[in-house]
């Protein structure tokens, strides 16, 4: 039985105030949650030391949203490992398409990222997926391969969670057609040496149409980000049926 793994992406919003409001709200309404279920936020870097402090004895794990592949080091605007592992952050998003595209990281960082990351205890959620020009052309395979083959070398898989995003389904409101996310994500688990790895999906999830996202039997969970940023809503997602 594969781990279902529920991971909201705050990517840059909330401050450490609005973090606090929103957890307040957000543990009232995880009672009647699964308990097999992880459920995981990866917030700013800044808001990381106190959600850690407050999240104390909860089932909730805390993720960061990108770690250097260095202990430390000269690297302005980075953080390590060793600094996320002291607050007690359990996951780091890697590779997301936002860092692919605006930050210069390539499928070699993403690779050295990944590495560091199990070196230092935390399990990376992978991201990968094509953009709707792939798509249109039929290379999304061809190029999820590709990613999967030069982000994965040397990274045990023992220790990973992956995420399905096409980047055309990315906070426009326009989902991947379910089947499809379903079957994309069986090709990537016939990809892997281990096919325990959870692959979730990531692109327009909501209350609305998490439950039928989450039948499908490829899908062990979701990257959300939108839909994460507010208490009730989040919490339709992880209690969906
Ligand atoms: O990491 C999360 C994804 O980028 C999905 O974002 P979204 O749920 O706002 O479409």
């Amino acid at each position: 039985m594969r781990k279902i793994v529920i991971a909201g992406n705050w990517k840059m919003y909330k401050t450490r105030t609005e973090s606090l409001e929103f957890l307040q709200g957000f543990m009232s309404c995880l009672t009647e949650t699964p308990e097999e279920r992880e459920v995981v936020l990866c917030v700013p870097f800044t808001s990381l030391a106190v959600l850690s402090k407050n999240l104390h004895g909860s089932r909730i794990r805390l993720g960061a949203q990108n770690v250097h592949w260095q202990e430390s080091g000269a690297f302005t605007g980075e953080i390590s490992g060793p600094m996320l592992s002291e607050l007690g952050v359990r996951y780091v998003i890697i590779g997301h398409s936002e860092r692919r595209q605006y930050f210069g990281e390539t499928d070699e960082t993403v690779n050295l990222r990944l590495k560091a990351a199990q070196k230092y205890d935390l399990i990376p959620i992978l991201c990968v997926g094509e953009t709707k020009q792939q798509r249109d052309a039929g290379e999304t395979e061809a190029h999820i391969f590709s990613q999967l083959a030069k982000d994965l070398v040397d990274v045990d898989q023992e220790k990973l969670v992956i995420a399905y995003e096409p980047i055309w389904a990315i906070g426009t409101g326009d989902t991947c057609e379910t089947k499809e996310a379903n079957r994309v994500i069986g090709l990537i688990r016939s990809k892997l040496t281990n096919p325990g790895v959870p692959i979730q999906y990531g692109g327009s999830v909501k209350p609305e149409n998490i439950d039928e996202v989450m039948a499908q039997p490829e899908i062990d969970g979701v990257l959300v980000g939108g839909a994460s940023l507010e208490a009730a809503s989040f919490a339709r997602i992880v209690n969906y049926q």
